[in-house]
């Protein structure tokens, strides 16, 4: 009975959602991808409590309504590990615009994160869709990158070098709440081609 009753819930939240994200024309839906350890979640934690949350690793997407200033946005978390990225494009697809978390301090992995940010980057079906690129962490001083070096290592110049770019890179640090202010609004005063 139980189990019933959340299926239940679950459908009708998702059908909301969905019919809320796709019929409203002062929707904005963002999704956050990004490798798994990235801050994605902790993203969530700011944008919805204002506040430092520590999760374990994001298993089901989550969907979060957030009001900024008299906006509201329709914020979906997914999971970064490599079976979650499967549902990637899925929900890019009921997506009108979309953060990119990358761990600026873990050098070894922003090979594969530049793969699977070229991936998004390269996708047809995703074209016109603003992308905000937030590369975190930078508080780890030891290890970051800085921005220039980060450019050359994820070769994206091509993408923010053209008038009226739809590609915005931010150095930030999302757990001291600082650098994605800036870049947040930015994504949310991009005009889309479609769906709006
Ligand atoms: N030093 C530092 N650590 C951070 C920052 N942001 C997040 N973290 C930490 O990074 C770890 C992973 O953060 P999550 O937000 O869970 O990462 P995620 O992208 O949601 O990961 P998945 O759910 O596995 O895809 C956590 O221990 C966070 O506290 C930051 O700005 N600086
Ligand atoms: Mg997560």
């Amino acid at each position: 009975m139980w189990s019933v009753l959340t299926w239940m819930r679950d459908l009708v939240t998702e059908y909301t959602w969905f019919w809320w994200s796709s019929n409203s024309s002062d929707s904005r839906t963002i999704l956050l991808v990004g490798l798994d350890d990235a801050g994605k979640t902790t993203l969530t934690g700011r944008l919805t409590q204002n506040r430092l949350i520590q999760s374990a690793p994001t298993g089901k997407p989550s969907k979060h309504e957030v009001k900024i200033g008299s906006t509201l946005l329709a914020v979906t978390d997914i999971g970064g590990h490599a079976q979650a990225r499967r549902l990637w494009k899925e929900y890019m697809f009921a997506s009108t615009r979309l953060i990119f978390v990358l761990d600026a301090s873990n050098r070894q992995r922003i090979p594969e994160a530049r793969h699977e940010l070229m991936k998004i980057l390269d996708d047809e079906d995703v074209q016109s869709i603003p992308i905000l690129i937030l590369a975190n962490k930078i508080d780890n001083v030891a290890t970051a990158c800085g921005e220039q070096e980060l450019r050359y290592h994820l070769q994206i110049e091509n993408f923010l070098n053209v008038e009226d770019p739809r590609v915005k890179l931010c150095m930030c640090s999302i757990s001291r709440n600082e650098g994605f202010t800036d870049g947040i609004k930015w994504l949310i005063n991009q005009s889309i081609k479609a769906n709006e």
